[in-house]
């Protein structure tokens, strides 16, 4: 026998929690058995107790019966091991130009440091992960990245050389598949393998696209280090689709490491992916308040 310890709240505290509590009713019950593909950027890696909440929320998410998948990039993680090398990072439209020394480093920071450091988080919090990249059951097969003049939002003169850069030409499903059935969370590294058998650097945000179109999923949540898409004058902007997105990138409100975000936004929800989310990373357990709550957070993309 033992006594029972009195809650330390007051009525309206002890109110506030249970509404909160019960407003994720109905979002669990949408999402169960759903696939939901969370976008982890690098620039949301950085605090511990950010990394801490994000895992907290996957965990949890799987354990009332969703099948959340992530995708990590880690660009902060790749460019200061280069730094430490003497190597300089260079982007061209939110791409790092990629020679071979650097794929080398790409595939080291990605594949192991950033992938082991997220699986080993999940585990810590109580949840089951498998770490892969691309290679791991030919997941995510890739072929070299060509951007000219004529790519939407690119003001280049001639077709420019990333070097080992890809794009994703196909997800083989199958590992992932079969990691859900086995109630593992998948975490997923951007390297990409050529039929050659040759490794590809992927911006995280494509491949975390083209992964959610491929499994169908019904939310693809993009994390990073804005509140959202922003206006000039740094107004969060949502209820996004094609049209609005064409005029923004037309009058460079969008640019940079936003352009391949919201790109690949746009083509999971014309592809078959209910609604895509560009998330704040700075706000913690901002996975689940975006899946939670009624009012979610950040940027809306849906298909026209
Ligand atoms: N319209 C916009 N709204 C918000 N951020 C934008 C916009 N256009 C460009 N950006 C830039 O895009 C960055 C996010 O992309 P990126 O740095 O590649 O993030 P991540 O590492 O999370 O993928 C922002 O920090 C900001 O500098
Ligand atoms: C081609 C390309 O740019 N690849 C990215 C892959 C990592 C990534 O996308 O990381 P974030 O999501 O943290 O930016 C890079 O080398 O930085």
């Amino acid at each position: 026998m033992r006594v029972q310890q009195t809650m330390n709240l007051n009525k309206d505290q002890a109110h506030n929690i249970a509404s909160v509590l019960a407003e994720a009713l109905p979002y669990i019950q949408r999402f169960a058995g759903k696939t939901i593909v969370v976008k982890y950027g690098g620039n949301a890696m950085t605090e511990d107790t950010l990394m801490e909440g994000f895992a907290r929320d996957i965990v949890l998410m799987k354990l009332v019966g969703m099948n959340p998948v992530v995708v990590h990039g880690g660009g902060p993680q790749i460019g200061s091991l280069l730094a430490r090398i003497g190597k300089e990072s260079k982007f061209v439209e939110g791409m790092r130009v990629t020679d071979e020394e650097t794929m080398d480093v790409v595939e080291m920071v990605l594949g192991g440091l950033v992938n082991k450091e997220i699986v080993n988080l999940i585990h810590r919090h109580g949840g089951n992960s498998v770490g892969l990249t691309g290679k791991d059951g030919n997941l995510i097969m890739a072929k070299k990245l060509k951007i000219s003049k004529n790519t939407p939002g690119i003001d280049a003169p001639e077709i420019i050389d990333l070097g080992h850069v890809g794009e994703v030409e196909k997800i083989n499903t199958g590992v992932i598949d079969m990691l859900i059935q086995g109630d593992f969370i998948p975490v997923i590294a951007p390297v990409g393998v050529g039929k050659d058998g040759h490794s590809y650097n992927i911006n995280a945000d494509l491949v975390a696209g083209k992964v959610a179109e491929a499994l169908k999923a019904e939310k693809l949540m993009l994390l990073t280090n804005t509140a959202g898409l922003l206006n000039k004058q740094g107004d969060l902007l949502t209820g996004l689709n094609s049209q609005s997105v064409d005029a923004l990138i037309a009058d460079g409100t969008i640019y940079g490491g936003m352009l391949p975000k919201i790109q690949c936004a746009l083509d999971a929800v014309n592809n078959g992916v209910t609604s895509a989310h560009i998330v704040d990373g700075r706000v913690e357990h901002a996975v689940m308040l975006e899946v939670f709550t009624d009012e979610g957070v950040g940027t809306l993309i849906t298909a026209e």
